[in-house]
């Protein structure tokens, strides 16, 4: 796991490893800027005339010694603006001011109630704020960025578009640069994650600038990210003399009548994910389907409800195309009282709990619940932005022990003991139906294999989404759900044969 920072412990690790390496500050600004000017220049491979915006504090500090190490590399349309906009300034930024006027580097210097300077280069490089930043922009930053918004071609930001908080609700920061590309330091920041940032920022990337490790490591962050390495220590190679029984008896209670195809691609992802014996409770609608496209899937009429708490199951997974009929609530009611083994809760399942918030009160510890947005809303109220969501989600986990996988493009997996892990794996090609009941699948298979819930959790979130992104690499620029199903055992073998 990598831990994910608040722009205060940024600072902090920043601190630390000015400190602790030992590295003096402006060369940790210089190891910043080098790392941005090679990956930029691995991104416009063609020289473009670049712009430089500069603040004056540490992330306009980055913005001249980029200037610098571009001019360096041979780039020749070189313009740097610094806004002066206010007469604060960092010592950082003192030093490289100085260090570029010995390069003959042009420089307009911006002050307030100028006209703005026409914007003539193919790249606009943002440096005007950074993590710093710790208000909404008022003019005349205001305007300057909407100036660039309007008529920059393409904008690079320097670690963080200008305008947007490192983390918290982003809905009150209205004016931010919209770049192309952001090129991040050291680690995502936590703004990243959440789809109002998509309207700002393209794609991101991360650079390394050496920041301390361990201590980075060693702070107590809400966020963290999943790892390869999360995942190799984790899965479990398959043994020789291993069988079926070794990998768990897996149950999905799932499909009705017209909605059959989320119970068939919960179980085939069940299959696929090495559960030992995979049965679908379903209605005997759904025989034929079942019997035909999987055979090598039981199934438990609907009927025979009561045998799930038998002991029979390793684990049962709830919810994908049950419908939410009268029916189904009374049963699940009378389930959910009942002792189950480790239980995933999905889709329909997960409304009628939202419908009858009582039967949340009756989930024992450690149950995993994977709602989309719009389920998550119903299950713990409405929420006017992500962040407000995904806090929450942090806190009803930990006050009712419960493993929240709050899906999206970043999905937030939220445990008991308070932390939100990240899953980075996962592309919009995947956005179609069906996705969710895979993932439930997934998830009821590695509780089958025994694997500790909130591993289970970690695991599947990642599997699914790497199963996706082996598809697009492929060349799939849409991926329907059965198809990434088929993928799945070969992400299982490459994180588990690479020890
Ligand atoms: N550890 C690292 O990742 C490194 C990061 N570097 C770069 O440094 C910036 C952060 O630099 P910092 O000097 O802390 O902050 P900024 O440059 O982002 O902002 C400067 C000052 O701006 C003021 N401020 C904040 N919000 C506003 C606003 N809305 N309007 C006007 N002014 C604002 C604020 O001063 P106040 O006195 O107002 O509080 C800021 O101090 C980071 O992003 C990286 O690019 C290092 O180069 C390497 C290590
Ligand atoms: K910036």
């Amino acid at each position: 796991m990598q831990n994910l920072l608040t722009a205060s412990q940024i600072r902090e690790v920043d601190a630390y490893t000015i400190i602790n390496e030992p590295v003096s500050s402006i060369d940790l600004m210089e190891r910043a800027a080098e790392a941005f000017v090679n990956k930029f220049v691995s991104l416009y491979t063609d020289r473009p005339s670049v712009i430089i915006c500069c603040g004056t504090g540490n992330n306009g500090g980055d913005g001249l010694a980029i200037a610098r190490l571009l001019f360096e590399r041979g780039y020749t349309n070189i313009v740097v603006w610094i806004v002066r906009y206010n007469n604060k300034k960092t010592d950082d930024f003192e030093v490289n001011y100085k260090r570029l006027l010995t390069y003959s580097i042009q420089v307009q210097e911006l002050f307030p109630a100028e006209q703005l300077p026409s914007i003539t280069a193919d790249v606009v490089i943002d440096a005007l704020f950074g993590s710093g930043l710790n208000k909404p922009l008022i003019d005349p930053w205001r305007s300057l960025v909407r100036y660039i918004n309007k008529e920059a071609k393409v904008v690079v930001s320097v670690d963080i578009p200008t305008g947007m908080p490192a983390e918290g609700n982003m809905e009150t920061f209205e004016n931010v640069i919209i770049a192309q590309d952001v090129i991040t330091f050291q680690a995502p920041k936590i703004s990243f994650l959440f789809p109002e940032s998509g309207k700002f920022l393209k794609r991101f990337h991360v650079v390394d600038i050496g920041l301390h490790q361990g201590f980075m490591a060693s702070l107590d962050t809400e966020f963290c990210s999943i790892m390869n390495d999360d995942i190799r220590s984790r899965l479990k190679v398959r043994e020789n003399f291993s069988h079926k029984g070794t990998y768990g008896h897996a149950c999905i209670l799932a499909g009705n009548e017209h909605t059959m195809g989320a119970a068939l691609l919960s179980a085939e992802a069940c299959l696929y994910t090495g559960a030992g014996l995979t049965t679908v409770c379903i209605p005997s609608s759904g025989l034929s389907a079942l019997n035909t496209r999987l055979p090598e899937v039981m199934a438990l009429d609907r009927s025979k409800l009561s045998e799930l708490g038998t002991g029979k199951y390793k684990s049962l997974g709830i919810g994908p195309g049950l419908g939410t009929g009268e029916e189904i609530r009374g049963c699940l009611s009378e389930l959910l009282a009942d002792d189950l083994p480790p239980l995933v809760l999905d889709a329909d399942a997960l409304n009628v709990v939202a419908a009858n918030k009582n039967l949340l009160t009756l989930l024992k510890a450690e149950t995993i619940l994977t709602p989309h947005m719009k389920e998550f809303d119903r299950l713990f109220g409405h929420s006017d932005h992500w962040w407000d969501r995904v806090i929450k989600a942090r806190t009803e986990a930990s006050r009712r022990k419960l493993i929240i996988v709050l899906k999206n493009r970043y999905t937030f997996v939220a445990l008991p003991d308070g932390k939100i892990w990240v899953n980075f794996t996962g592309n919009p090609a995947m956005a179609s139906g069906g996705m969710g009941d895979v993932l439930t699948g997934i998830l009821v298979a590695l509780l089958a294999q025994g694997y500790k819930a909130a591993d289970a959790a970690i695991l599947g979130v990642f599997i699914h989404g790497k199963a996706g992104d082996l598809l697009a690499a492929e060349g799939m620029g849409v991926i329907p759900a059965s198809c990434l199903i088929k993928k799945i055992p070969n992400v299982i073998e490459d994180f588990s044969s690479s020890i």
